[in-house]
């Protein structure tokens, strides 16, 4: 079974994907994570990051064994693989091995902005995991607060509109939901209600699929 999701930054897939995958069993992976390895590497060079030859060296180089997310997960380097993210080169290089986790036996779950339109297509359910920029930017300053860290909740704000932008309006594999996925809206749900709303649309699809058969 592979299970598809997508949304926005600080929309909260990340954490319902890793509760779902503990849940249904599967392996996970974090396809943004694999953007923000290309966008550390030239950072951590002092490369560039609009130089599509320096950013495709580097993605042909990301090893989904070392996907560290402690040092990945910090805000600038989501903002330097929004970046690197528009870069068609960029993208074919990590398609391969993103879409070689999907195909593993046994499945697996999948998140970022294009799991469910470009990745794993035929995905055998699919979910869209939404909050209002408001809610997004406040738990993504809470989760740095959180870490003792400064935030600021009007520059995460805008930060956040910004990556939006830039994901929804990238001419390849723009974040949208993918026609036949379900839609999450998590603004006025807590961790655990997300969870349980997702497992129940997961469910219920598996259910109708093997009804259709
Ligand atoms: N339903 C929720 N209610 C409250 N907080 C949440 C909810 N879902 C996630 N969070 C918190 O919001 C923050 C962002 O969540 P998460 O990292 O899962 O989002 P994401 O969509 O994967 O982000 P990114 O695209 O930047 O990787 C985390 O601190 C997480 O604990
Ligand atoms: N499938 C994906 C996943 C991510 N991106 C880009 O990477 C940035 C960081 O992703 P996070 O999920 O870790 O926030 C994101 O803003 C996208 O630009 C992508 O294009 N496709």
């Amino acid at each position: 079974m592979i299970i598809a999701i997508d949304g926005p930054a600080a929309s909260g897939k990340g954490t319902l994907s890793r509760q779902l995958a503990g849940h249904f069993m599967l392996p996970h992976l974090d396809t943004g994570l694999t953007f923000r390895a290309v966008g550390h590497a030239l950072l951590s060079a002092d490369l560039p990051l609009d130089n599509e030859v320096l950013a495709c060296e580097m993605a042909q180089k990301v090893d989904l064994g070392k996907l560290d997310r402690n040092i990945l997960s910090a805000h600038h380097i989501g903002e330097a693989a929004s970046k690197v993210a528009v870069m068609p080169s960029v993208r074919k290089a990590l398609l391969e091995a993103q879409r070689n986790f999907a195909n593993q036996p046994g499945g697996a779950i999948l998140d970022g902005r294009d799991i469910g339109t470009v990745v794993c297509p035929d995905a055998d359910v699919k979910l869209f995991v939404t909050a209002s920029p408001e809610v997004r930017a406040q738990r993504r300053t809470d989760e740095i607060l959180g870490k003792g860290q400064d935030a600021d909740f009007d520059q995460i704000l805008q930060d956040v509109k910004m990556r939006d932008e830039r994901d929804m309006n990238r001419a390849d594999a723009p974040l949208k939901p993918a026609e036949n996925a379900h839609l999450l809206d998590t603004s006025k749900l807590d961790i655990e209600g997300a969870f349980q709303q997702a497992v129940s649309l997961v469910e219920k699809t598996l259910a109708q699929r093997s009804l259709v058969k």
